[in-house]
C-alpha cells in the first residue's frame, strides 16, 4: 500500500488513537491531524504523541488529506458528516469505526451522497472497557478481527485502501452485509454490554449494595467488566441497533423465563443439561484462539 501522506483522525480516542499509532508504527502514515470535540484531548493526544497536530476546522483538516477515519460515537456520525462534507475532495478516502453501521450508512447517504465512491463504512472488534487518548495503544489491532461493509458505490481502489490500512495495523479483514453486521453484534456484543449495565445497575441501587460489592468475587468482575465501558458510546450503539438489539432481548428473555420454570420446578436434571450445553459452547469458543496461529490475539 502506498504511505498516506495526510491522515486525519476524527475522535481521537482509543479506537481513532489507537489507529494513528498502528499506522504511524508500520510507516504508513506521513502526518496525522486530529479533529474532536474536546481541545484538551486533542492536546494531550498531541502531547503523547498519536497526532501531529489539532484541527479546529474541517476545511483545514482536510486540507490534502488523503484517509479519513471516523471514530467519534456513533450519535456523533450524522453531525461529522454534514460538518465535513463541504471541504472532502474528490478521492480522499472516508472510513469509520462506529460499532453500529445502518446507521452510519444512512448518515453516509444523506450527507456524503457526492461521496460514495469513497466512503468504506467499517467496524474494527477489538476494544476495552476504557476509553479516551490515554487507552489507546499501537498494537490494538494486532490479530483482530475488522468488518468492512462496503457499499455498493464503492470504488473497488478505496475498499481496497482501506482493507490495507487495516491491514498495515495487523487486523484481519472480514467483509460482511450491513444488516447482518448489526444483528451479529447486537447478539454478542450489545446485549452483553446491555446485561452487564443492567445487573451492576439493580445490584447498585439496593439498600445493602455496600456489602454486595464487598462479596463479589471473580466471576462477577468477568461479567461486568464491560459495565465499566463508555456510558455515552454505549447509549449510542444501543439507541442506533435498537430494532436487533430487542429482538436478542427477547430471545435472551424468554431463556431466562426457560431458566426459571426450570428452578421453580427444581428440575435439576434439565438444569444440569442446559447448563451443560452452555459449557461445551463456552469451551469450543475459547478452543479456537488457543489453536489459532495467534493465540495472543485471544479476547480472553
Ligand atoms: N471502545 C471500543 O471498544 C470500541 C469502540 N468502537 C467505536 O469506535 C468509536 C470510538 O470509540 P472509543 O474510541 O472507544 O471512544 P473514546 O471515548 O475513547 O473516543 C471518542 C472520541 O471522540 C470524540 N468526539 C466525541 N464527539 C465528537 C464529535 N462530535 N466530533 C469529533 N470527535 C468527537 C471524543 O472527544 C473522544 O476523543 C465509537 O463509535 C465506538 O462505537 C468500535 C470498536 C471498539
Ligand atoms: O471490552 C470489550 O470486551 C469489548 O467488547 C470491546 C468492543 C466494544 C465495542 C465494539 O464495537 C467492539 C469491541
Amino acid at each position: 500500500m502506498g504511505v498516506i501522506d495526510k491522515l486525519v483522525v476524527c475522535g481521537v480516542g482509543l479506537i481513532g488513537g489507537s489507529f494513528a499509532m498502528a499506522l504511524r508504527r508500520a510507516g504508513m502514515v506521513r502526518r496525522i491531524v486530529g479533529i474532536g470535540r474536546s481541545q484538551a484531548s486533542l492536546a494531550r493526544a498531541v502531547e503523547l504523541g498519536v497526532i501531529d497536530e489539532a484541527c479546529s476546522d474541517w476545511a483545514a483538516a482536510l486540507d490534502g488529506a488523503d484517509f479519513v477515519l471516523l471514530a467519534p460515537p456513533v450519535g456523533q456520525m450524522d453531525a461529522v458528516m454534514a460538518a465535513m462534507a463541504p471541504h472532502l475532495a474528490t478521492g480522499t478516502i472516508v472510513t469509520d469505526a462506529g460499532s453500529t453501521k445502518r446507521d452510519v450508512i444512512d448518515a453516509t447517504y444523506r450527507h456524503l451522497s457526492g461521496h460514495l465512491a469513497y466512503t468504506v463504512p467499517g467496524h474494527p472488534i477489538a476494544g476495552a472497557e476504557k476509553s479516551g487518548v490515554e487507552a489507546a495503544f499501537a498494537s490494538l489491532y494486532e490479530g483482530r478481527r475488522v468488518v468492512v461493509t462496503p457499499l455498493p458505490e464503492n470504488e473497488p481502489a478505496a475498499i481496497l485502501r482501506v482493507r490495507e490500512a487495516w491491514d498495515a495495523c495487523g487486523a484481519l479483514i472480514h467483509e460482511m452485509p450491513p444488516q447482518e453486521h448489526d444483528r451479529v453484534f447486537a447478539a454478542v456484543s450489545h446485549l452483553p454490554h446491555l446485561l452487564a449495565f443492567g445487573l451492576v445497575h439493580d445490584l447498585a441501587q439496593r439498600s445493602n449494595a455496600e456489602q454486595l460489592f464487598s462479596f463479589a468475587a471473580g466471576g462477577f468482575r468477568d461479567f461486568t467488566r464491560i459495565a465499566a465501558s463508555h456510558p455515552e458510546m454505549w447509549r449510542d450503539i444501543c439507541i442506533a441497533n435498537r430494532q436487533a438489539l430487542l429482538a436478542e432481548l427477547d430471545q435472551y428473555l424468554a431463556e431466562l423465563a426457560h431458566l426459571r420454570a426450570l428452578l421453580l420446578s427444581g428440575d435439576a436434571a434439565r438444569l444440569e443439561t442446559l447448563f451443560s450445553e452452555a459449557r461445551a459452547a463456552r469451551n469450543a469458543w475459547g478452543e479456537q484462539f488457543a489453536n489459532s496461529a495467534n493465540p495472543a490475539a485471544s479476547p480472553e
